[in-house]
């Protein structure tokens, strides 16, 4: 695992943020193992959770990889899809097939978001790396909400992919959709979550 503080410090240096970590934000970038609240299929297995970015922040949709979306009648996608419902405690019935990517040489994704204005939106995005790349390991996975809990977009979940320089590099992506997740992760009428 990597250090979640000098992540962040890197990310934050990448994107020439100025570093102010508060003792706060540096206890909110935990690392823990998770059963996903007594999940039985993770009890044996808990997942290795590492918050490495307390704001996600990140317009255009250029994307320069080879993509491929797998049907879940394969069971090997079938597992992986529940492990991520087990992970993250939503429902997969309205996401959209898991997608695998694959970047070669100057491959990259500009800055966009997720979420793209739909009536089912993609409430969340489930990024699994395949390969190894920068801070994160081959087996490693990032989530994040793409909406608040008050259905806007979080736009600080603006991300892209920065051109692969060498290698290249293999990401599969579920976008979790809104329907479905009503029960699950609630709705705010809140303005600010
Ligand atoms: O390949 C990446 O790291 C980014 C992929 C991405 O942004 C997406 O699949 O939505
Ligand atoms: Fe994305």
């Amino acid at each position: 695992m990597t250090d979640p503080v000098a992540a962040y410090k890197l990310l934050r240096r990448l994107r020439n943020d100025l570093i102010h970590i508060t003792s706060k934000r540096q206890r909110a970038l935990s690392c823990r193992y998770s059963t996903g609240g007594g999940n039985p299929r993770l009890i044996y297995a808990p997942v290795k959770e590492e918050v490495e970015w307390d704001e996600p922040r990140g317009v255009s949709k250029i994307r320069t990889s080879q993509s491929v979306f797998l049907e879940e009648g394969n069971t090997v996608v079938a597992r992986v899809n529940q492990r991520i419902a087990d992970i993250t405690g939503l429902s997969m019935k309205s996401a959209e097939d898991l997608q695998v990517q694959n970047y070669g040489i100057g491959g990259r994704y500009e800055p966009h978001y997720d979420a793209e204005d739909n009536e089912n939106e993609r409430i969340a995005t489930f990024l699994l790396y395949m390969s190894d790349v920068s801070l994160l390991f081959k087996g490693s996975a990032v989530f994040w909400y793409n909406l608040h809990k008050n259905g806007n977009v979080d736009l600080n979940t603006e991300h892209a992919r920065c051109p692969v320089l060498r290698g290249n590099k293999w990401v599969a992506n579920k976008w979790i959709h809104e329907f479905g997740q009503e029960f699950r992760r609630p709705c705010s009428l809140s303005y600010w979550e």
